[in-house]
C-alpha cells in the first residue's frame, strides 16, 4: 500500500470547513438515550453519530453492549436527524449486520487491530465495500501492526479508509488512560500523509477535563478530525462515564478549538521562520558533533575496561549521571520525561560502542 492523494478523497469530498467530528455515546444504552443525544447533536459540527453496540470490555461481567438491537436505533437516528451513523465492528458477523442496516462508517477497535486473524476476517467480510472504515491503533505502540491492519482492508478493495489514534496501554499509571505517544502519530503521517487521521481524546485521556487540551494538541499536529464520546448524562453512563462530555460541552469545545492552517505565505513570516530554522540546523549539527565526541570517550572507557576485564554496565555511575542531568535539564526548561528518554538512548549507544570494543 502506497500513499496517494486518492486516500483522502472521501474526506475532501465532504468539503468541511472544520475538522471531521464523530460524536455520540460510548455505548448505545436505550433507544431513548440514543435518540436524545442525537437530537441534541443534530445542529452542530458533528458529521457522524457514533454509538458502540458491541463493546469489548477488559473484564467479563461489565455491560457488553446492546448488540444488534442498537442497529435499529441508529437507523432511527438517521431518519429523525439526517445524521450519518457509525459503530465499532469486531468480527465478520458484526460487519454483515452493520452493512445490512446501512451504518455509514465502521471503525475497528484497538483490541481487534492487534490481531491479524481478526483483521483479515473483517477485511474479507467487508471486501469491496464503499463504506468508510477507520482503524484504531492497536493497544500496543506498534506502528507496523497498525499499518498492516489498514493494508489488509486496502488489499480487500476497501478504498475509503482512515485511522483513529486512541493512545496506547501502559503498565505504569500516568495521567492518561492510554498514553498518546504523539511520535507514533507523527511517524504515521510521515508514512501516509494523505490517509485521514482522526484523534480520539476520550480514550487517550479517560477524563473529560483533559479532552479539550488533547484535542487542541491533535489539531496542532495536523489531525483531520476528532472522535469525542458524548452523553446527555455522562456521570450515569453505562460505560466509560468519566470520559464522556455533554452535547453542550462538545459544542463549546468545538467553538474554542483553534484550527491551524498548514502554512502562511506572508514574506515576513517566511523570512523569520527561515532565520530560526537556520539556527536549529546549527544547533542540531552541534548536537551530533557532541554525541560523536561523547561516544569516542565511551570507546576509550571500553578499551580500559577490556584491559581490566570490567563490566560495561556501571549502574551506580549511570544513576548519578541521570540524577544530575534531570536537575540540570529542569533549569533549562527540559521535562524530566524528555531528559530520561534522551539519556537512556545515549546510555544504550554508549553501551553498544563499548560492547563492540570489549568483544572485539
Ligand atoms: O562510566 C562508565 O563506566 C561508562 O562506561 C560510561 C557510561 C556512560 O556512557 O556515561 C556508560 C556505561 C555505564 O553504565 C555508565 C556510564
Amino acid at each position: 500500500m502506497k500513499n496517494t492523494k486518492a486516500l483522502r478523497t472521501w474526506l475532501d469530498d465532504m468539503k468541511l470547513n472544520h475538522p471531521l467530528v464523530i460524536a455520540g455515546p460510548c455505548s448505545a444504552e436505550t433507544e431513548e438515550q440514543v435518540l436524545k443525544i442525537a437530537h441534541e447533536l443534530k445542529d452542530s459540527d458533528v458529521n457522524y453519530y457514533r454509538a458502540g453496540i458491541w463493546k469489548p470490555r477488559t473484564r467479563p461481567g461489565n455491560f457488553e453492549g446492546v448488540g444488534a438491537l442498537g442497529l435499529g436505533w441508529l437507523k432511527k437516528v438517521k431518519e429523525e436527524t439526517g445524521m450519518k451513523t457509525c459503530t465499532e465492528v469486531a468480527n465478520a458477523a458484526h460487519c454483515k449486520l452493520a452493512i445490512e442496516n446501512d451504518v455509514d462508517l465502521l471503525w475497528i477497535g484497538a483490541r481487534s487491530t492487534v490481531s491479524p486473524f481478526i483483521m483479515q476476517e473483517i477485511a474479507d467480510a467487508l471486501a469491496g465495500t464503499d463504506k468508510i472504515v477507520l482503524v484504531k491503533n492497536p493497544v500496543n505502540p506498534d506502528l507496523a501492526l497498525w499499518l498492516g491492519g489498514i493494508e489488509r482492508l486496502y488489499t480487500a478493495g476497501i478504498k475509503n479508509l482512515g485511522a483513529i489514534h486512541r493512545g496506547f496501554s501502559t503498565y505504569e499509571k500516568t495521567k492518561y488512560r492510554n498514553i498518546p505517544e504523539w511520535q507514533i502519530a507523527i511517524e504515521f503521517q510521515n508514512k501516509f500523509p494523505d490517509l485521514p487521521l482522526i484523534n480520539d481524546p476520550s480514550h487517550i485521556t479517560g477524563n473529560r477535563e483533559m479532552i479539550f487540551d488533547v484535542s487542541q494538541t491533535a489539531l496542532d499536529l495536523n489531525f483531520d478530525g476528532l472522535m469525542i464520546e458524548t452523553h446527555v448524562d455522562p456521570d450515569n453512563a453505562w460505560s466509560d462515564a468519566a470520559q464522556q462530555v455533554t452535547p453542550t460541552k462538545l459544542k463549546q469545545i468545538m467553538e474554542d478549538l483553534k484550527i491551524r492552517k498548514e502554512t502562511d505565505t506572508e514574506a515576513a513570516y517566511k523570512s523569520s521562520l527561515d532565520t530560526l530554522r537556520a539556527q536549529i540546523n546549527v544547533v542540531d549539527g552541534q548536537l551530533i558533533d557532541l554525541m560523536g565526541k561523547r561516544m569516542k570517550v565511551a570507546d576509550e572507557i571500553g578499551a580500559l575496561k577490556k584491559q581490566k576485564n570490567v563490566a560495561v554496565l556501571q549502574s551506580k555511575r549511570w544513576n548519578e549521571i541521570l540524577g544530575n542531568m534531570i536537575l540540570e535539564g529542569e533549569q533549562k526548561g527540559l521535562s524530566e520525561e524528555f531528559v530520561l528518554r534522551m539519556f537512556k538512548a545515549i546510555h544504550q549507544e554508549s553501551i553498544n560502542h563499548q560492547e563492540k570494543i570489549i568483544k572485539g
